[in-house]
């Protein structure tokens, strides 16, 4: 995810990003290719029999022998594995990769809003993320501190960053900022919020919820696809957090499941009452998205 993101770096500073337009408000860039590839070849190159799945459908031939990282971080390592993954076979295991969460800030200069997603499935549920975000501290002046990588593993912990609580006495909300819509708008008059964080990326939403900048994330609409909360789902679980669709269910990330995430994202952080949030989400938006 740290190659990625370096790719990611690259690819801006040259400034030839090949714009392509995938759909209505749906776009993809060299970096959002390039940083697939890097990671499509570094994984399957270590683990050949791994199911893994990435949003630009993208190959792992032919990429450049230094995109290739088989190393692993020692820090990581030194941690106990959770008993129930021990013996898990990789046939019970799907990898979601979301090279570049965040493309429509990325090619309008948001870039801190930019993150390199890895989730793990085992058996269905999303029990481990990395969240690597390339562009984090990066209007500080020196360029060794840009950059950061969060990651979770569901028994075991986070690491990467400081949890804190979100806080108390007021209500903050984040949602999108480039596929709003009227549903939208409408489930987050409803909590009558104090303040709405309009950012993008559903990596960098669930950052705000991890760091205790936002209490939720609404999103009642279907735009969001596995690789966006697969990773940031399994990070926020370590941690306490909880990410759903907008009705409280749990989605799967098992190789046969449908992409889009049909009904909506709702995720709370630490410390949050998750089933309150549900009840608030008004039925008209619910109906919406049943
Ligand atoms: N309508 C949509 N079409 C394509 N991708 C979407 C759509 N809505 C959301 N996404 C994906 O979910 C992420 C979070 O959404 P938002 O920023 O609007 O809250 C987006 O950065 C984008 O991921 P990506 O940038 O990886 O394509
Ligand atoms: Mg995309
Ligand atoms: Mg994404
Ligand atoms: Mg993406």
């Amino acid at each position: 995810a740290t190659r990625a993101g370096k790719i990611i770096r690259d690819i801006m500073s040259r400034g030839e990003l090949g714009i392509v337009e995938k759909g209505k408000n749906d776009l993809q860039t060299e970096a959002d290719r390039s940083a697939e590839r890097c990671l499509m070849a570094s994984l399957s190159q270590q683990y050949p029999n791994l199911t893994i799945i990435g949003e630009e459908g993208g190959s792992s031939c032919e990429v450049p022998s230094d995109w290739i990282v088989t190393d692993c971080d020692q820090h990581v390592l030194l941690q106990q594995c959770p008993s129930e993954y021990i013996d898990v076979p990789s046939s019970d295991v799907t990898v979601w990769i979301d090279p570049l969460d965040g493309t429509t800030e990325y090619t309008q200069g948001l870039l801190d809003h930019v993150t390199v997603l890895v989730g793990i499935s085992v058996r269905g549920k999303a029990v481990g993320g990395v969240i690597h975000q390339p562009y984090y501290n990066y209007k500080s002046e020196s360029a060794d501190l840009m950059g950061r990588t969060l990651w979770g593993l569901v028994g075991l912990g986070t690491g990467g960053f400081q949890p804190v609580a979100p806080p108390t006495g007021k209500l903050i909300l984040t949602t999108t900022r480039s596929h709003s819509n009227d549903l939208v708008n409408m489930a987050l008059e409803a909590f009558k919020p104090d303040d709405i964080l309009r950012v993008g990326g559903a990596g960098h939403k669930v950052l705000l919820l991890m760091e205790g900048k936002a209490h939720a994330y609404v999103f009642p609409s279907k735009g969001c696809k596995k690789w966006d909360t697969c990773a940031p789902e399994a990070v926020l679980t370590a941690m306490g957090g909880k990410l759903t669709d907008i009705h409280g269910g749990a989605y799967e990330y098992h190789k046969e499941v449908e992409h889009p995430n049909l009904r909506g994202v709702l995720a709370t952080a630490q410390g949050v009452d998750h089933s309150a949030f549900v009840k608030k989400i008004p039925q008209e938006v619910r109906d919406a998205l049943s």
